[in-house]
């Protein structure tokens, strides 16, 4: 990846005034990102300046904070089943998974999540839940180990990834008809956010999402990274495994609108730190 390697005096002058006069680290990166800087750029810039190490800005440093072990080609053993990666990408590390799901295990999920639906929410600014205008399918939440089922599912993710169940998110499962989507975006919480606190007060930062097909529809709804050129196949029992640091803007995803049937899918989100509600 290209460097910044020249800083311009007077920026570097800027960033070692500002520390001088009291500001904090996360205030300048602030300011710089106000002023038009790409985040990652200024994050390397006042590294440089203040002779930092980058983790120590980018929240990796965290004495605490695990991060998954990607699955392996061509398969993983994870638990109970052998889990197939059909395809890797380094930048954004990207894993896309065969036979990840059962098919009776897909219709089961479908089953147990279809009376519980409801217009799909994500975390708001302030730490809330809201109804996304980005996303216009249909979703719920299970409780961690809600059902025997669930549990064997966060057990499977838990081997295949090193990351304990404690660090989930509830699995959510969402349903898209025809024509809906969801517009891209990050599933990383973005610190400049004024509810930044609030949603990583429990767990920490995300690190990263499997985002499991139940069914195959009939065309469409694909899960795209546009910055990547990629679309992976919703494919039921399948799923596309992504992680993640703060301000990857390389992990920008989608889900790719559907154009004929439906789509179902579970999404485990999972957490650096162990997640307690
Ligand atoms: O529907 C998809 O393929 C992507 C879903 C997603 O990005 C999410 O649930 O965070
Ligand atoms: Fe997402």
């Amino acid at each position: 990846m290209k460097r910044n390697t020249s800083i311009r005096p007077e920026l570097r002058q800027w960033i070692l005034d500002s520390t001088r006069n009291g500001q904090s680290v996360d205030q300048i990166l602030q300011q710089l990102k106000e002023a038009g800087y790409d985040p990652r750029e200024s994050r390397s810039m006042v590294a440089t300046v203040l002779k930092m190490p980058l983790a120590a800005l980018t929240g990796v440093a965290h004495p605490h904070a695990l991060r998954p072990r990607h699955p392996e080609a061509p398969a993983t053993r994870a638990g109970d089943r052998d889990v197939r990666v059909l395809a890797s990408l380094d930048e954004p590390v990207v894993r896309v998974l065969d036979q990840l799901l059962d098919p009776l295990e897909c219709d089961e999920l479908i089953a147990l999540a279809r009376p519980r639906l409801d217009r799909a929410r994500t975390v708001d600014a302030q730490g809330g839940q809201q109804v996304d205008q980005r996303r216009t399918s249909e979703g719920m939440f299970f409780r961690l180990g809600e059902t025997p089922l669930i549990e064997r599912i966060e057990s499977r993710l838990a081997a295949l990834l090193g990351i304990p169940v404690s660090h989930g998110e509830g699995l959510q499962v969402l349903h898209y008809g025809p024509g809906q989507e969801y517009e891209p975006h990050y599933d990383w919480f973005d610190p400049t956010q004024p509810g930044f606190e609030a949603v990583t007060a429990h767990g920490g930062q995300r690190i990263a999402s499997v985002v499991m097909y139940l069914n195959t529809p009939e065309a469409g709804g694909g899960t795209g990274f546009p910055n990547a050129g990629l679309t992976v196949t919703a494919l039921k029992g399948g799923a596309a495994y992504f992680a993640y640091e703060t301000n990857d803007t390389s992990s920008l995803h989608a889900g790719l609108p559907v154009e004929r049937g439906e789509k179902w899918i579970a999404t485990k989100w999972l957490r650096e730190r162990p997640f307690v509600r």
